[in-house]
């Protein structure tokens, strides 16, 4: 029987709590959290604030109640101020004040990661928003309702500026999507891919303010404008969603990090120190487009961690097959799917790469129901043709065959593989010369 303490409790830090709970072997399981909830899934925050959805219950899955009935004991509203990894000893306060010291055997740190703010003038403004917590998806709510809030900047066009830039307009706002690149979601997608979101966020009225870099935001005491390098924007609500980091401060140089300061894991999550595990965004991950350790912050790679360390601070061995960074997006009627490196960020990091692009109806040609186009690209070694990458765009849900790419990543598949894979026909489904076998067939 071991003492385990866990620091952070949401997507990362309750997978581990479930897998160390559910082996039933009677290890003590200590968890701290430093927020009021657990497993607050930020992907709903903007089917909420664009009301797609009603109500936010459904946007948790867990719960102190939940994981103490699994037998663990479980501190909300309580930090972990510093750990002593020799003496192995966690100093925390608690709820009440009360300052204390809890031991381990293993610890377990899942404090995830915190918001960039760009260092701007005026973003301690009222009205400039991070978006990160349920409790700041509840306040951009209430803010909304006041009708003077008429015009939302928001600050970076990645995964979360843009699923809020159109939950924004959905609830009849005006919007600027600024981003210092010349496309949104340019760290996922190539630009043929990206200005097809473009288009479609411009087809709803939104003003996209691209390659312009944030100077100042602007206003007395509450947000009246913001200022670019380029241009000046009058508006009443600044949001900022320039990507996450890592939350790391408890490793106090003790131990090792990437260069953004995640908490460098080997294959079971454990990091330079023994029996300190690092798990979701606070940790690196093994990136096998690159075959380097990475940053992807992504509930997908914190619950996976979690399960990972959850097995080995129990004594059963289990290693990562490293990640992809998968993820997708859906915008209006417009979905986005990518796994791996785009062809761009490739090159970007020095990789010599060819890529082979296809587009086609999804069903066969003469079904009479919905059989939107769908657009694909991968990208492969030049070198070795083993897939790096691939990405996928339509108006139809095909969001399901970038698992395939994703596992083909993983395995070190070639381009040359996938040009005879046996992939299902049916008309109501696909096409028997489908985009992926084409794409692949067109090879260089
Ligand atoms: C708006 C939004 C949408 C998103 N959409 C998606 C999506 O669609 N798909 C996807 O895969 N990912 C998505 N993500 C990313 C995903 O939410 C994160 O990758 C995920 O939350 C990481 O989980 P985590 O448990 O590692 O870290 P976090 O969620 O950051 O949780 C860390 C926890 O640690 C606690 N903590 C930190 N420091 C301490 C301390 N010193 N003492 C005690 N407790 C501490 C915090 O209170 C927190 O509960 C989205 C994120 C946001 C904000
Ligand atoms: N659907 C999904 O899978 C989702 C995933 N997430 C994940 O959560 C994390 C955080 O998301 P985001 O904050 O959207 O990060 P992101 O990395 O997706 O996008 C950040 C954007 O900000 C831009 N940027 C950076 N500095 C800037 C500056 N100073 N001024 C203007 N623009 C600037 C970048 O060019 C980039 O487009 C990411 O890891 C993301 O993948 C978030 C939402 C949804």
């Amino acid at each position: 029987m071991s003492k385990i303490v866990v620091v952070g409790a949401n997507h990362a830090g309750t997978a581990a709590i479930n897998t160390i709970t559910g082996f039933n072997e009677n290890n003590e399981v200590v968890v701290f959290d430093q927020n009021s909830n657990i497993s607050f899934l930020g992907c709903g925050m903007a089917l909420w604030i664009g009301e797609q959805i009603s109500k936010p219950d459904g946007l948790f899955y867990s719960n102190k109640e939940k994981l103490e009935s699994q037998g663990a004991k479980i501190n909300m509203n309580s930090s972990v101020d510093s750990v002593d990894f020799d003496k192995k000893i966690v100093h925390a306060t608690l709820e009440n004040g009360q300052k204390i010291e809890e031991s381990y055997d293993k610890l377990i740190l899942a404090t995830g990661s915190l918001p960039i703010v760009p260092n701007v003038k005026g973003k301690d403004l009222e009205n400039v928003q991070m978006v990160k917590l349920f409790q700041n998806a509840e306040d951009v709510i209430e803010k909304l309702k006041n009708p003077e809030i008429k015009t939302v900047a928001v600050v970076g066009a990645g995964y979360i500026g843009v699923e809020l830039a159109e939950a924004f307009e959905r609830k009849g706002k005006k919007v600027v999507l600024i981003d210092t690149m010349s496309t949104a979601l340019s760290n996922y997608y190539d630009i043929e891919f990206s200005t097809m979101m473009d288009k479609n966020l411009e087809s709803h009225g939104i003003q996209l303010a691209y390659g312009e870099m944030v100077k100042e935001i602007i206003g007395t005491t509450k947000v009246e404008g913001i200022i670019t390098d380029k241009n000046q924007y009058k508006c009443d609500m600044v949001i900022l969603a320039v990507g996450f980091r890592p939350n790391t401060a408890l490793g106090g140089g003790k131990l090792k990090t990437l260069a953004n300061g995640a908490y460098l894991v080997d294959e079971t999550q454990q990091t330079n120190v023994k029996d300190v595990y690092a798990i979701g965004d606070c940790a690196s991950v093994l990136f096998n487009s690159t075959g380097e350790n990475s940053y992807i912050a992504l509930a997908t790679n914190a619950v996976r961690s979690g399960l990972i360390a959850g097995h080995n601070v129990c004594g059963k061995h289990m290693e990562t097959n490293g990640v992809q960074g998968s993820n997708g997006i859906a915008i209006y009627d417009l979905k986005m799917v990518s796994t791996g490196l785009s062809e761009e960020r490739a090159k970007k990091l020095g990789l010599e790469v060819e890529s082979t692009s296809f587009e086609d109806l999804q069903k066969a040609a003469f079904i009479e129901t919905e059989n939107p186009k769908v657009k694909i690209k991968i990208v492969y070694d030049k070198n070795t043709r083993v897939v790096i990458g691939a990405q996928m765009a339509s108006t139809y849900d095909m969001s399901m065959g970038i698992h395939m790419f994703s596992l083909a990543i993983q395995e070190k598949v070639t381009i040359d593989r996938l040009k005879l894979l046996d992939i299902l026909f049916l008309p109501h489904f696909n096409q028997p010369y489908n985009y992926i076998t084409m794409a692949a067939l067109s090879a260089k």
